[in-house]
């Protein structure tokens, strides 16, 4: 069994041992040994928990998530958000709990079925809600998202929204529409967001995001035409870097700054970076 992180198909809920996470409206249960609670133990210790979702392995152990409808106290824990993970933790522990977060939310919004109302139950072996009454199955909800690097030649484009820290350059990102394919987004969102025109799509990888449930499909684009006009509300400031003048960017493991570090280095000829997954 490798190390780290690995999800697998739903975990048995009868099988005993194991590792669990404590999962509420506050984030994750954690102490000073962090978010990993021996399983049998936790569930002994009288918590509100309303599902169990067992979701894969670490470092080889199997682990399962106890879903709280709302976060109860234990001595010597601590509730942490999942941003503060985020800037924290490493990574294989980010991975599982951006998983568990998704598993969690999912559990949380569909407790009862969104056609006839009635309160749905969980399907063994399958991550999947099932309404009994009219027989609805709802899965964990991914939505699809392009984010793009702009450049023109030395120049790269970024933008900032407001709930950026301040200072703080991102490259474009934005939810894909029913129908619409990854690249028609790309188009829409780039007019939109700054009111230019980009051709010569690259597409370069993607990567799971858990805030709230993104798949973010990653790419290169060249600038056609256009003056920047930052979207109203949206875009606070947008424009171009030199390369060599680049403001403070977003975090290494993001695919952000994947693709504002591959640019750099194909550019200057530098070892190209890897996309954390
Ligand atoms: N991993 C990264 O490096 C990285 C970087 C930037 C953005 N992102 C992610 O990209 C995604 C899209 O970026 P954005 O926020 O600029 O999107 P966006 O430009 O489409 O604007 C966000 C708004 O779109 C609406 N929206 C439309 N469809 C939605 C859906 N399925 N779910 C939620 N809101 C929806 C909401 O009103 C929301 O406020 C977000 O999940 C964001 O966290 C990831
Ligand atoms: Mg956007
Ligand atoms: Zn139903």
């Amino acid at each position: 069994m490798p190390a780290g992180w690995q999800t697998t198909p739903p975990l048995d809920n009868d099988q005993a041992g194991g590792w669990a996470l404590a999962r509420s409206t506050q984030g994750f249960l954690a102490d000073g040994n962090g978010v990993l609670f021996p399983r049998e133990w936790l569930k002994r210790q009288d918590l509100p928990v309303a599902a169990e979702h067992g979701l894969g392995h670490f470092d080889g152990e199997p682990v399962w998530l106890l879903e709280l409808r709302h976060p109860a106290e234990l001595p010597g824990c601590f509730w942490q958000n999942l941003r503060q993970f985020m800037l924290q933790a490493d990574y294989p522990t980010f991975r599982m709990l951006s998983f568990a977060e998704q598993i969690g939310a999912w559990d949380d919004q569909h407790r009862f079925c969104g056609r006839c109302g009635q309160a749905t139950v969980q399907v063994s072996r399958e991550r999947c809600m099932r309404c009994p009454q009219c027989g609805l199955h709802s899965y964990a909800r991914i939505s699809p998202s392009m984010i793009v690097l702009i450049t023109r030649g030395d120049e790269v484009l970024l933008a900032r929204s407001q709930r950026f820290p301040p200072g703080m350059y991102s490259t474009l990102a934005g939810f894909v529409e029913p129908g619409e394919s990854a690249e028609e987004c790309v188009a829409r969102e780039v007019l939109e967001e700054v009111g230019l025109q980009v051709g010569n799509l690259q597409y370069l990888g993607s990567q799971g995001w858990p805030f709230p449930h993104s798949l973010m499909l990653g790419f290169h684009a060249e600038y056609v035409s256009g003056e920047i006009v930052p979207q109203a509300d949206e875009i606070e400031d947008a424009r171009w870097f030199h390369i060599e003048e680049l403001p403070q960017l977003p975090m290494q493991r993001s695919i952000a700054r994947y693709l504002i570090d591959l640019y750099l280095a194909r550019r200057l000829g530098r070892p190209e970076p890897e996309l954390a997954r």
